[in-house]
């Protein structure tokens, strides 16, 4: 099964995140944002954490209308996997592919630390943990509020489209929400970071059963 890893000029995680899908088993390509097609038969498309663009204008932002963003477009309009970690996330949302909007912190200040997390709804990325599971990830970021219109969590909520959940919420998003589903369930944007937690050497491997279920899903699909 085949990953693409997006790189935007201020990507950090994208190494990372390429080493959490190899290590799953998955074949990764990395793919640099001004490129204007995925590689033949990606399966599933990385959009990983950083500060892409120097995170200005909003974070997110400017990749989400960088060349390849078409491409991934159509691959997820194809039924095709995404997953976006932190600035992946931010960058999801300001695509469209996701709703709402990552603000900043409540409290106004980066925040780097682990927190707990719920796992709830199901999902190639998600059915790796037991329904209700609490987990801890680490996040690092100083815009990871999740904003959206009461209707939209209200329909997030109903759809059950809330993966993940913080158990005390560090930032102030809405609902405690950590990470969110499309409605198709195969685009997944979370502020936490997987895959800085799913090596022994990482002192945490929380993270670890996501990348194992997600490669065995597609293998299997
Ligand atoms: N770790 C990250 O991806 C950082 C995300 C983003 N640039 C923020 O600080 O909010």
């Amino acid at each position: 099964m085949k990953a693409a890893v997006i790189v935007f000029p201020g990507s950090n995680c994208d190494r990372d995140l390429a080493c959490a899908f190899r290590n799953a088993g998955l074949q990764v390509d990395m793919v640099w944002h001004k490129d204007t097609a995925l590689p033949a038969g990606v399966d599933l498309v990385g959009i990983p954490g950083g500060f892409s663009f120097g995170d200005y204008l909003r974070c997110g932002a400017i990749a989400a209308n960088a060349p390849i963003i078409g491409a991934v477009k159509a691959h997820a309009d194809r039924g095709g996997y995404v997953l976006g970690v932190c600035n992946g996330f931010q960058v999801l949302t300001e695509t469209g592919l996701l709703p709402g909007a990552l603000l900043r912190n409540a409290g106004l200040k980066y925040i780097c630390r682990t927190v707990g997390l719920r796992v709830e709804a199901p999902s190639v990325f998600t059915e790796g943990y037991e329904a209700g599971s609490e987990i801890a990830l680490p996040i690092a970021h100083h815009d990871g509020n999740y904003y959206a219109d009461t209707a939209t969590l209200d329909a997030l909520e109903a759809e059950d489209r809330v993966a993940f959940r913080y158990t005390d919420n560090p930032n102030g998003s809405a609902r405690d929400i950590a990470g969110i589903l499309s409605g198709n369930r195969r685009v997944l944007g979370m502020m936490p970071h997987p895959e800085r937690a799913s090596e022994a050497a990482h002192g945490n491997q929380d993270g670890a059963r996501l990348f194992a279920h997600l490669a065995t899903a597609l293998t299997a699909a």
